[in-house]
Parts: C-alpha cells; sequence; structure tokens
C-alpha cells in the first residue's frame, strides 16, 4: 500500500470511529426514551381511574369524566408511540452500527459551494448536535442517485422540487464491517466492478440479497422512475431486473413516505417458492414485503369451488406445437375487449338470473327477478341497476314476512318450544308482551325474519346472479360479435372447445384462461368497482401473461403505475405470442407515459455460461456478459439412462459445493431422478410444489419451478435429441441453463438436443462416454 492509500485509510477509519462513536450515544438515548416511555405507559394504565376524575351525578359531572379518560388515554397512546418509534429507529441504528455506510461522494451544489462529502449507507443519520448535518445519507435520498450513474465532474439528478447540478469531483467505494475499515477504492466509474465482481463470486443463497451498494446505473433509473405509468424492463437472463424492481419497491416506500403503505404495491411472482426466495430482501433494507401473489393465487382465491388446472397442466399442454389457435384468441387483448363489449349489451338484454329459494320452493322467480332487473330505465348502467335490484328484491323478501307468518311450520315450531326457549326469544322484546296472542306473533316474526336472514344475505352477496350460465353464454355468443374468420378460426372449431369447456366446467374444472374470463366477466356483469388503492404493480416473468391476463389486471387496479419485467426469450407459457405481447401493451397503455428499459449485462453467471447460453437463441447476440471467469459448460454425452444416473450420482459425491439444481424438463422426470439418485445412495431433495421452500444441499426440480431462481451449480437432466426435439423448446433450454452461477453440466442420453448445434464448439466441452 502506498502512503497516499495509507493515508486514505486512516482519514476514513477516523471518520468511522467518529461515525459510530455517534451512533452509540444516539442508542443509548433512544434506549433510554423506550425504557421511560414503556415505564410511564405501565404506571398509567395501572393507576388509569385512579387518574381520571369519575363524577357520575351530574350532566356535568359526566362530562367532564368523559373529557378526562380521553386525555388518560391520549396520554397513553403517545407514550406508547414514541416508544415504538424509538424502537424502530434504534433497529435502524444497529443495522448501521453492523455496516455504516458503503460509500462516499465528494461533490459541490451551485458556484462557490462548499465542497460537501456524502457518505452513503442503508438508513440517514444526522449528527448529534445538528440535525441538518447529515452523517450518513440513505442511499434512496435523490442525492445519492448521481453516485450510482457514471461519471464525474457536472452531472444532475432529479429532486422531488426539480432536476438539480452537481459537480462530482471523488466517487469512493468503501467495505465498511463493524468497527473497520476494509476497503478504500476511489472509482471514475458509477460503481466499479471491483466490488461488483467480489459480491458475484460468493456462492448463492437460498435468499436473495439486496444490491444497494453495487446497483449499476441502468438498474437506477429504473429504481428512481416515478413519472411512467408503465415502465417495461426487458433484460437477459440474470441481468438483475428482479434485484431492480425489489430496491425499486424500497426507494417508493421512502420517496413517498407517509403516503405510501406497502399494502399498496404488489408483486405478481412466477410462483411461490419466488416469493420464498425474495422474502428477505426488503426486511435487510428495513422496509416491509409489498403484497405478493401469482396470478393463480389472484384468481383461484375467489373460485374456492373449482379446480383450476395446474402450473405443471399449464406447462405441459404449451408443450405441444399444436397450441390451439382457441387459446390463443381467449388469451388477447381482443378477447377482454369483446367481453366488455358483451356485458355492456347486459344493459338491455342477456342477464342471466337463478331462482331465489326459501325453505326448497321459489320465493322470487328469475323472471321475475329479470323483469326488475330491466325496468329500470335506459340511464342505469350496470352497477346501479344491479344495486336497484337488490334492494327491490329485498323489499319483497320483507313483504313476504307477514304471509309466512301464518304457515304451518311456523306455528309448529312455536308449539314445540320449551318454556325456557320462550323466555329466552322474548326476553329482546321492546315491550313487554301482554297477551299470548302478542307473544305468539312476537315469536313468529322472529322465526320468519330468521329465517328469512339466509335469503337476505344471498341477495346481498349477488347470489341470484348465474355466473355459471352467463359465462357458457358468453362462449356461446363470441360468433356473433366478432367474424370468427379474422382470427384464424371457423365455427365448428369454436363449438368444439366451448363444448369442452363446459363439460370441464360442469366437472368443476377450468382453464387459467377459462378462470380469468370467468372472473372478469363476474366483475364487468356486476359492474364491480375496482381496487382504487393500489398504486404500483409489478409483474415479475410478464412475458408469461397473456394480452387478456394484463387487461384484467389493468382493469382491476385502475389507479397503480405498472412495471413490467421480462425477458421475451424465457416465455416459457407464452412463447408463440410474445410479439403479440409488446403490441398488446401499447394499446393498453399510452405511449406517451411508457417507458422501456433494456438491461443487456447478465450478473448471475459466469462469462463461459452467459456465452453459451446466449447462443441457443436467435436474438442472443446483444447479450453482454459480466467478466466473471469459470469453467465451460460441459455436456455429458452417455449411452443409457443408467449410465446417466452413474454419471450424476458420481459427480454430486465429488465436486458440489453450495447450491446445486438438478433441473428436469417434468415434474415426472424430477420424480424418477430423484428415485434413481436415491438408489445409488445420494440423498437429494424433490422440490414437487411452489409451497416448499428452498434450501442449500442438492435439489431435484422440474423447470417451471425453477424459473427467476439461480444455484451455484446446476445439471440439466437429459437434454437430448428425443427429449427436446425442436426449436420450440430452445427458450425452455436457455431458460434452464442461465440458472446457473457458476457451472452449468448438461447431460444427454444418447445425441444432444439440436439447440446446441447452434453454439460455436468451442464454448463448450463435449464428453462422450
Ligand atoms: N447491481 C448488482 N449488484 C450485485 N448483484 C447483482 C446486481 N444486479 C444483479 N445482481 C445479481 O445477479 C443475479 C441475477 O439477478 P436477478 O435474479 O434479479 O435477474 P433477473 O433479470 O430477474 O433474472 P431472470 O430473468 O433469469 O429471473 C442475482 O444474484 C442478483 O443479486
Amino acid at each position: 500500500m502506498d502512503q497516499r492509500t495509507a493515508n486514505q485509510y486512516k482519514i476514513e477509519q477516523k471518520r468511522l470511529d467518529f461515525v459510530r462513536g455517534q451512533l452509540a450515544v444516539a442508542q443509548e438515548q433512544l434506549g433510554d426514551t423506550i425504557k421511560k416511555s414503556k415505564a410511564k405507559q405501565k404506571d398509567l394504565e395501572s393507576n388509569f381511574y385512579d387518574d381520571v376524575r369519575v363524577k357520575t351525578s351530574t350532566y356535568e359531572g359526566q362530562m367532564e369524566t368523559g373529557v378526562s379518560v380521553r386525555q388518560q388515554q391520549q396520554l397513553l397512546t403517545q407514550h406508547q408511540n414514541r416508544w415504538q418509534t424509538a424502537t424502530r429507529d434504534l433497529k435502524t441504528l444497529q443495522r448501521l452500527e453492523q455496516n455504516a455506510y458503503f460509500a462516499r461522494v465528494d461533490l459541490t451544489e451551485g458556484k462557490d459551494a462548499a465542497l460537501e462529502k456524502i457518505y452513503i449507507g442503508l438508513a440517514s443519520f444526522a449528527a448529534l448536535d445538528n440535525a441538518d448535518n447529515y452523517l450518513i445519507y440513505d442511499w434512496r435520498a435523490p442525492i445519492c442517485s448521481v453516485y450510482y450513474d457514471s461519471g464525474m465532474g457536472t452531472m444532475t439528478y432529479e429532486a422531488p422540487m426539480g432536476s438539480r447540478k452537481v459537480n462530482v469531483q471523488l466517487k469512493r467505494e468503501l467495505q465498511v464491517v463493524g468497527s473497520q475499515v476494509k476497503l478504500v477504492f476511489d472509482t471514475e466509474e458509477a460503481v466499479g466492478d471491483r466490488v461488483l465482481l467480489e459480491n458475484l463470486q460468493q456462492q448463492s443463497n437460498p435468499k436473495m440479497k439486496s444490491i444497494v451498494a453495487t446497483i449499476q446505473q441502468e438498474q437506477n433509473t429504473i429504481i428512481r422512475d416515478t413519472k411512467s405509468e408503465l415502465l417495461i424492463v426487458q433484460g437477459a437472463a440474470g441481468s438483475g431486473k428482479t434485484a431492480a424492481v425489489l430496491q425499486r419497491v424500497a426507494f417508493l416506500l421512502y420517496r413517498y413516505r407517509g403516503n405510501l403503505t406497502p399494502g399498496q404495491l404488489i408483486l405478481f411472482s412466477p410462483n411461490q417458492l419466488f416469493n420464498d426466495y425474495i422474502s428477505q430482501v426488503l426486511p435487510e433494507l428495513g422496509e416491509q414485503n409489498m403484497v405478493q401473489m401469482t396470478y393463480y393465487q389472484f384468481l383461484s382465491r375467489r373460485v374456492p369451488r373449482l379446480t383450476i388446472e395446474t402450473l405443471e397442466a399449464r406447462f405441459l399442454n404449451n408443450l405441444n406445437p399444436q397450441r390451439a389457435a382457441v387459446t390463443d384468441f381467449k388469451n388477447s387483448l381482443n378477447f377482454f375487449k369483446l367481453l366488455q363489449q358483451y356485458a355492456e349489451q347486459l344493459n338491455q338484454a342477456g342477464m342471466d338470473f337463478k331462482n331465489i329459494l326459501f325453505r326448497g320452493q321459489v320465493l322470487i322467480s328469475k323472471e321475475q327477478i329479470t323483469e326488475i332487473y330491466y325496468h329500470f330505465n335506459q340511464n342505469y348502467n350496470l352497477h346501479n341497476r344491479l344495486e336497484a335490484t337488490k334492494s327491490e328484491l329485498l323489499k319483497i323478501v320483507n313483504r313476504h314476512i307477514q304471509s309466512e307468518m301464518k304457515k304451518r311450520w311456523v306455528d309448529e315450531k312455536i308449539q314445540n318450544f320449551s318454556r325456557e326457549e320462550i323466555e329466552q326469544l322474548t326476553a329482546t322484546a321492546p315491550t313487554p308482551l301482554q297477551t299470548e296472542q302478542q307473544q305468539y306473533q312476537f315469536l313468529a316474526r322472529k322465526l320468519v325474519r330468521e329465517t328469512f336472514q339466509k335469503v337476505r344475505n344471498q341477495i346481498k352477496r349477488n347470489r341470484f346472479f348465474n355466473i355459471n350460465q352467463q359465462f357458457i353464454d358468453f362462449l356461446q355468443a363470441v360468433p356473433k360479435l366478432v367474424s370468427l374468420a379474422t382470427v384464424g378460426l371457423d365455427a365448428p372449431r369454436w363449438q368444439q372447445a366451448v363444448t369442452t369447456t363446459v363439460r370441464d366446467f360442469k366437472a368443476g374444472k377450468i382453464s387459467l384462461s377459462d378462470v380469468s374470463i370467468y372472473l372478469a366477466l363476474f366483475d364487468l356483469a356486476l359492474g364491480k368497482h375496482p381496487d382504487p388503492q393500489m398504486r404500483f404493480l409489478f409483474i415479475d416473468e410478464a412475458q408469461d401473461y397473456t394480452g387478456f391476463q394484463l387487461a384484467y389486471l389493468q382493469w382491476n387496479f385502475p389507479r397503480a403505475k405498472f412495471t413490467l419485467l421480462g425477458d421475451l426469450n424465457q416465455a416459457i407459457f407464452t412463447h408463440e405470442s410474445a410479439p403479440a405481447w409488446s403490441r398488446e401493451l401499447s394499446q393498453l397503455f399510452d405511449p406517451a407515459t411508457t417507458r422501456m428499459i433494456n438491461l443487456q449485462k447478465s450478473y448471475r453467471s459466469t462469462t463461459e455460461i452467459t456465452n453459451f447460453s446466449k447462443q441457443l437463441l436467435t436474438t442472443g447476440a446483444t447479450i453482454e456478459s459480466f467478466a466473471r471467469r469459470g469453467p465451460l459448460p460441459v455436456i455429458q454425452q452417455v449411452k443409457s439412462a443408467t449410465a446417466a444416473y452413474q454419471f450424476l450420482a458420481n459427480e454430486l459425491q465429488t465436486k458440489l459445493q453450495g447450491t446445486t439444481a438438478i433441473i428436469t424438463k417434468t415434474l415426472e422426470e424430477a420424480h424418477v431422478v430423484r428415485d434413481q439418485l436415491e438408489a445409488c445412495g445420494q440423498t437429494v431433495r424433490l422440490i414437487q410444489t411452489e409451497n416448499q421452500r428452498l434450501t442449500r444441499g442438492i435439489l431435484v426440480i422440474p423447470a417451471y419451478l425453477a424459473k427467476g431462481l439461480e444455484f451455484d451449480q446446476v445439471m440439466l437432466w437429459n437434454v437430448s435429441q428425443e427429449n427436446y426435439p425442436n426449436q420450440s423448446t430452445n427458450e425452455l433450454v436457455y431458460t434452464m441453463c442461465t440458472r446457473a452461477m457458476h457451472q452449468l453440466t448438461i447431460i444427454s442420453v444418447g445425441t444432444p438436443a439440436p439447440a446446441f448445434s447452434q453454439v460455436n464448439p468451442d464454448d463448450y466441452q463435449l464428453v462422450r462416454e
């Protein structure tokens, strides 16, 4: 270390010592506040009524008592809030104590201004004697943006009041662990490759980590965007789309703090395993997780009685190259528009209702309901029409009470009541029941009212709307609404598809495309108001969403700004309609407020793995790898399945560390591989549902569950010509290969898949048995 560098270390160490000193005092003060406020709260609670002036004999006395109780409660809440806030702040300081900051930027803002030294960390911390003197800046503070943007000298950053100009004179990476400055490194660039490389070389973890210290410039743009209604992040596998969006959530919560809660941000993720994988990132940054769910969960919680096609079934169906034109049509944005058009027409005619029953008899017939529904004038919209109908229906139910009271079943029930039961039931009578006649009337009314309550609830919950029939009616009506020829279909083909859907539906089964249609129809026909609260919506692996689904989400969350993360090269479910995806988006969102950011650098895998994988794609040329080296991918060609298992078992026993995934095409294959490896004496864990947890060690996992995840070593099971015969599976092979961080081994029983013939033979090692 030269003298200059040694001096820099000394200066930084001295400053760190100072900051840690302040942190220690601040922690002590907070600890004190917590102790005192808790004690005060306890004291107030135990003496609550002693301290309240209780006077109840006069009206003034009662008023005074009320005021006194309220004051006492306010005091209690104040103390409670105080220690809760202090506890939260203390946690932040404890995090800073472990890692005070990770970067420094020296800059001047405005002519003749003094040089400012900005230290960037996970949270802000001000000097004890001067609240305006920030010793540490939160990485999300507007000024910190210049650290992540490239270059030095004059730069601008976006502050809430507009753009600000600064002159950046120094960018310094710092590695601080507890009380020690471990690394000081000046860089001219944005975030130097050195720390990034060091981070990426580490072994993977079953939980994703935050990347605040090494956010790259394009990622910074994604994180800090507040203007776009639609932000599309198209990026290669491993380019940090997911990482960036999680930091974006943290940024938004900071930027709009006080006005935005984690419950107003929703992330749609590819599967439950992925949710588990990313679950620690936000807590690590001191924020709570946003709402997280899969699209499947979003729908299935509303249709508990229907069995929706599973992720696996959907994947297997889509592997079939003969993908029905019908499904493509149903998945399109146009189909959503058709549905809207159909729902609009329901204002004039065509709503399907069910009879409202009471004790097995028709109380209000569907014809009667239809008549009521359509007798309101043209100005009613679907929502008002329904509400008005409901209140009419409730009135009718009430009118039935009088006649129902005279029915035999009522009389029989009352005659069978015991003395105690009668006493109990009449205890709530508002006026004394003088005669037996009065008592009888009271009981009969009560009985009938209670029995009608179920009917009332059904009305309130729209149970008289026959959604199942409406859904079938809609499918039948489609040929009248659109010329099937324009979407590459004809009447017999459509009819056949409808028959299959109806048959499955009657058996309680429904596909993922159909369930979206079913629920959208339910919402539209009933004029449901969408959710106005959600402010930001994120979709990971958005390339797997159909135009219909995106339109339905937009309809559901009309106030939310959308961020879509996708890699059109990894469209596992909808690959053939990938180009349609972007076209449909431009119809859903105003292009003027849409921004598209392309991430081309892949951070996950070594240069060797990235170079290899990108050649599997015709469009892969633009993907760059981050300069991290490793061994060449290996294609191991063996003669038989037995030899393949033997090879796999040997490999697993020798050189593996960290996480290893054996990725198979289907779940069925995963079962076989697990059983065979166990027969060879190797312990492995099978991931067969998305509800399992990821752990270290060796996992066997089908491709569709490995989406979005990463592992130190990846072994692809049997990517042979036989198993992956054509081009349509190239994207799947690409997705599987790009799960590997350090090492990739591909096993093939017999000739490897044709996908590999596109790859330069120098970029992998072919080992033949
Ligand atoms: N700026 C960064 N600093 C450090 N690590 C990063 C950075 N960007 C990405 N990474 C790491 O690269 C890996 C891949 O990132 P991520 O999973 O976000 O990529 P992705 O684009 O969502 O990938 P895929 O589409 O394949 O799911 C992760 O381990 C992530 O932590």
